[in-house]
């Protein structure tokens, strides 16, 4: 007999956590299958431990520009412990534990959809289940990295991300494939933790090219300063790698090859719907399941199915990916229950105006909103503004020739912000400032009333406003 549960979450990560808890909170009952560790991903195997990784290399660039402090070789090990640490040791007894008291069921194993409502379970114990769903089944699978067809790149046996950042010895020639946040926050992770050839290979000519063109710019010029190799504009033709975990020879476009002691590949993500049973509810397996505001996925008959978080490809976000888990939650309980179910709480409108993200580099990069170029292909008649950081008094007391930038792309209709980006050492904790005047869509004749404090580096807005002419 199969056990049958109101909702049924396939994916234990941050997002499938939150679809529970929600759930739960509205009185429904509730199962999560975790093939892996509850946690997922984000917990153990990228934005946990890569943050772990960065930090104290991020400290020590700090110290070594401060006036004087002159600080010692990073101890590799020690920071590689404090990772263990703050990935529990790759133990998910506690958050498991937690689900406990949500109140959810968990499957331990392989979750699949056998057809409407219903999941089935390769058991990691042995043995499989069926469970049945009497409302809905989300899916927060989260997504997978890409390896592009590269001749010899998959035989290499390349790290992705899920190595990279479990990395116990540092490479002492590392290269990297890409040119996106996880090529950028690891490579300058394991430079600074002691290889000391670390090349980026990228197709363009400077990383981070999604966003505006100074963030890869900085980050690039800080790299090469701190003696990490760029390779620009170029292609790998072919991989090679005759010893299992020897050397490893990357041949391009242009120039000679890159030869390594490991090479990570950071090109991107994809959702993860194969091998998922999806094509039972009438998708596509490996593409990103779509979704209305609700979460809901588009076309599937009854309505049974959501997606959240990496999976549905709004967004590969861990904050974003929640936002969504907590609304879909939300949204679940109410129609369970027939109560109203469009409330304004309970439909992603953050995702239009362009989600909020920060690259932990040094510096690092803080955006959120559109860019000026994704502004002007909207159709927005825009108005856009910069400001040299370093010349904002509290930047300047932080580090003496501070490096940073900031940008405000002003829809001139309306005379509200559409994207705010900056870039410069510590300006993550800046960004909830932008995303709140972004996404409340604060009028600039507002937003002049919120005074930043003196000397911070939040006094950027003020210069911003007055560079606009206020
Ligand atoms: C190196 C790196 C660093 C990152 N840093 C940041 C950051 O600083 N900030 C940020 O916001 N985002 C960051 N991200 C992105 C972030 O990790 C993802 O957006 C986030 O993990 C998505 O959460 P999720 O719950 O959807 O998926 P995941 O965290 O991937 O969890 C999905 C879970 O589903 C399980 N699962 C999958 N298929 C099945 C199945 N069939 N049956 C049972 N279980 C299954 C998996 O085992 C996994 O535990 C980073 C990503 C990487 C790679
Ligand atoms: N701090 C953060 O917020 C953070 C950190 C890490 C990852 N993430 C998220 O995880 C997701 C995955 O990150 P990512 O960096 O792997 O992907 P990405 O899509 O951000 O970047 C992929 C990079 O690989 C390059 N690329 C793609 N195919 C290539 C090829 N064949 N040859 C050479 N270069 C190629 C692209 O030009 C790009 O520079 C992103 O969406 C990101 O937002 C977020």
């Amino acid at each position: 007999m199969s056990e049958e549960f109101d909702v049924i979450v396939i994916g234990a990560g941050p997002a499938g956590e939150n679809v529970i808890a929600r759930a739960a909170r509205g009185g429904l009952t509730a199962a999560i299958v975790e093939e892996s560790l509850v946690g997922g991903e984000c917990s153990y195997f990228a934005c946990i431990p890569s943050k772990a990784l960065l930090r104290p290399v991020e400290l020590a660039g700090e110290a070594a520009r401060a006036p004087g402090l002159s600080p010692g070789p990073i101890d590799a090990a020690a920071v590689l412990a404090r990772r263990d640490e703050v990935v529990s040791h790759l133990d998910d007894t506690r958050a498991a534990g937690a689900l406990k008291t949500v109140p959810a069921t968990l499957y331990r194993g392989r979750g699949r959809i056998a057809g409407p409502k219903q999941v089935e379970v390769a058991l990691t114990d042995g043995g499989t289940a069926l469970i049945r769903a009497r409302h809905a089944v989300v899916l927060a699978t989260g997504s997978t990295p890409i390896v592009p067809p590269i001749p010899g790149l998959a035989e290499a046996e390349p790290w992705t991300s899920h190595e990279v950042t479990a990395v116990r010895t540092v490479p002492r020639r590392f290269a990297v494939l890409g040119g996106g946040a996880v090529a950028c926050e690891m490579a300058q992770a394991l430079h600074g933790l002691g290889a000391t050839e670390t090349t980026m290979i990228l197709r363009g000519g400077s990383p981070l090219r999604r966003m505006e063109p100074f963030a890869g710019r900085l980050v690039a010029d800080a790299f090469t300063a701190s003696g990490i190799g760029m390779r620009t504009n170029t292609q790998v033709t072919k991989v090679e790698r005759p010893v299992r975990n020897g050397e490893v020879t990357i041949h391009l476009t242009d120039g000679p090859p890159v030869v390594a002691d490991e090479l990570l590949v950071a090109t991107g993500r994809v959702a993860a719907t194969a091998d998922l049973g999806v094509e039972a509810a009438g998708l596509v397996p490996g593409e990103p399941v779509e979704v209305d505001d609700s979460m809901r996925a588009t076309g599937v008959e009854g309505g049974w199915l959501y997606a959240v978080s990496d999976v549905s490809g709004r967004n590969l976000l861990t904050h974003m990916g929640k936002y969504q888990a907590r609304l879909c939650g939300d949204v679940l309980v109410a129609r369970a229950k027939g109560q109203p179910e469009d409330l304004p709480g309970m439909r992603d409108t953050a995702t239009r105006y362009g989600a909020p993200q920060v690259v932990f580099t040094d510096p690092q990069i803080g955006t959120v909103g559109l860019t000026e170029e994704e502004a002007r292909s909207a159709g927005y008649h825009v108005r856009a503004v910069e400001y040299d950081l370093g010349a904002v008094s509290g930047a300047y007391l932080r580090e003496p020739g501070y490096q940073g930038r900031a940008k405000a792309v002003v829809d001139e209709a309306r005379q509200v912000l559409l994207g705010v980006t900056f870039a410069g050492p510590g300006v993550a904790e800046l960004v909830h400032s932008a995303t709140i005047a972004v996404t409340a869509e604060v009028p600039l004749e507002r937003l002049w009333h919120a005074v930043p404090s003196f000397p911070t580096v939040s006094e950027v807005w003020l210069r911003l406003l007055e560079t606009y002419g206020l």
